[in-house]
């Protein structure tokens, strides 16, 4: 853009002087194009593509004799856009595996220099490194406000005062269990909703994502609804979540391409600034209502945010960014993971046969499942974290990282500004990390007598679905406590079963998580009531 700028003043110092006509002016457009198709593709035949080949000549003789990172070239200018199109994770993976840098790779999307691993050592190296603490700028998540909010603040004092607020108030172990009731209360309603269908079939989505969105609103704003009601509230909640969901997971080309963002191509700019006023009217409203009702109890995070005192308060808009994240990001993970783990079990009756023997032993069928039973599943556990490993909700884990000074990972040098992702879904597949890979397998995770149980909370990276290191996800256990518990409840109650051959389809789409492409339909048959 500089350049751009700067080479004007030879055209108006040129259009002072006779020689300047339009044939000599044409000429020099086209030498300025030349040479503009030159650099462009100078910088486009290093390993990595047209940012690292930017970079490299930028550093010249300073970058030393630093060995390449190997990865593909993509095309001159934008690099490897097309990789993040569609199925990000599956298409990384065969690029890395062709270009036999499953451990390493470089690529560029556009201007961006991107590193990616398919190999638990490395992706260690990676999050577990104070170097990576940052998330890359995104243009919508900052006009989303998310910049102010636990998960694309930058690395420093506030992301961390943020993180430490929301692990004493939120994600502590107390919070937690004191939310079992209103756990309790939005399973029996799903139980209740699915025992209704009546058209023999039905889609278990909208009934999942409806009850996760009720408990995220129960625990952040201290709201109650019935999971079939059609309430107004709900209803606008839903919306501004489903559209910030599209925009912050649609791949944004001004990201990449700077020289694009002042024409917005894909209208993010524009849909985030028709969305946040009206996040801010919603959420504003909710933050007034619990000032007029000058709670003291910290029943629910809006109480817990007001009460903040000192350094720790936050301003209103800080506020809103918050509450709005929790909101958004404890939603769709749980429901997203949920539908998986039920289809699976569809597919797999021997397995969820082993659930239902498991549930009549520990549980038995004279009462509903209890959060304290889950601590016996291991056998549901099991397949949770089977379900984890061949569908993780994040398979690159969600949102990059960015490293904030030059450093050294596998080896190679990695400057400052680099963004740095892991390929959790290539991973926890790769025949040379886990045995006979793409199997539904449950027993793996059992552990035997004298072995210590997988823990899938980030502490190893052969499946660390939830991410690792300073950026792990604070939400790890509330996820796992909600899901663990929801899904022994639906299977406690019903047998569920395929409705036809077409009822299960494994494919995928990568929105902001990694959903069924096309939504579960089963029908269920009650177990309970068989007894009674
Ligand atoms: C099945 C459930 C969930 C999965 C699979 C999941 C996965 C992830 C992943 C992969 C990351 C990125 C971690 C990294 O960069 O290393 C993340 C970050 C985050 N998650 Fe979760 N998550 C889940 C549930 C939740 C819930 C219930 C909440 C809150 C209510 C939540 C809040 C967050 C936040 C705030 C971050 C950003 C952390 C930061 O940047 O410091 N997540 N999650």
């Amino acid at each position: 853009m500089t350049t751009d700028i700067e080479s004007l003043w030879v055209f108006a110092l040129a259009s002072k002087c006779r020689a300047f006509t339009q044939e000599n002016f044409a000429c020099s457009l086209l030498i300025m194009f030349l040479a503009w198709l030159a650099m462009a593709l100078f910088y486009w035949v290093h390993s990595g593509g047209p940012a690292w080949g930017k970079y490299r000549f930028k550093r010249g003789s300073s970058f030393g004799t630093a060995k390449s990172i190997p990865g593909p070239r993509g095309l001159p200018v934008i690099g490897s856009m097309h990789v993040m199109m569609s199925l990000a994770h599956h298409r990384i993976a065969a690029v890395a595996e062709a270009c036999k840098a499953k451990r390493l790779m470089a690529f560029s999307l556009g201007d961006t220099r991107v590193i990616v691993t398919c190999n638990p050592d490395v992706a260690k190296e990676i999050l577990s490194s104070s170097v990576f603490a940052d998330r890359p700028v995104k243009e919508s998540a900052y006009s989303l406000m998310f910049n102010r909010a636990i998960g694309f603040a930058p690395y420093g004092v506030y992301w961390r005062t943020l993180r430490r607020i929301a692990a004493t108030h939120f994600f502590c172990p107390k919070q937690i269990k004191g939310a079992e009731i209103q756990r309790r209360v939005i399973a029996s309603q799903m139980v209740t909703v699915f025992g209704e269908q009546k058209q023999g079939c039905f889609c278990v989505r909208e009934v999942l994502k409806r009850a996760s969105l009720s408990n995220m609103m129960c625990s952040v704003f201290g709201r109650e609804y019935e999971l079939n009601s059609l309430n107004n509230e709900v209803k606008q909640l839903r919306e501004l979540v489903d559209e910030g969901y599209e925009l912050l997971g649609t791949l944004n080309w001004t990201d990449h391409l700077p020289w694009l963002a002042d024409f917005d191509p894909q209208k993010i700019r524009f849909r985030c600034s028709k969305l946040v006023p009206k996040v801010n009217r919603f959420v504003s409203r909710i933050i007034a209502e619990h000032r007029a009702q000058n709670s003291q109890n910290n029943l629910d995070f809006v109480d817990v945010l007001l009460c903040l005192q000192g350094s720790d308060r936050l301003s209103d808009s800080d506020m809103i960014a918050v509450l709005w994240e929790m909101i958004f990001r404890g939603t769709d993970t749980v429901a997203v993971l949920i539908e998986w783990i039920l289809a699976r079990m569809v597919l797999h009756p021997d397995v969820q046969s082993r659930v239902h023997d498991e549930l009549d032993k520990v549980v038995g069928r004279s009462r509903a499942v209890s959060e304290s039973d889950i601590g016996e599943l291991n056998y549901l556990t099991a397949v949770i974290k089977e379900v984890l490993r061949l569908h993780p909700p994040g398979p690159l884990l969600s949102w990059a990282r960015l490293a904030i000074t030059d450093t050294t990972i596998d080896g190679y040098h990695v400057p400052e500004g680099t963004t740095a992702m892991v390929n959790m879904w290539a991973i926890s597949r790769d025949p040379q990390v886990w045995m006979d890979p793409l199997e539904f397998m449950p027993g793996r995770f059992v552990a035997k007598e004298g072995e210590v149980e997988f823990s899938v909370l980030g502490s190893d990276l052969r499946l660390a679905p939830f991410g690792s290191g300073r950026r792990v996800c604070p939400g790890k256990n509330l996820g796992m406590t909600t899901v663990s518990f929801w899904v022994a409840s639906l299977l406690q109650e019903y047998e569920w079963l395929a409705f036809d051959e077409k009822s299960v389809d494994l494919s995928e789409v990568l929105r902001l998580s990694c959903e069924m492409a096309n939504p579960l339909t089963v029908k269920v048959r009650p177990r309970r009531n068989m007894e009674t």
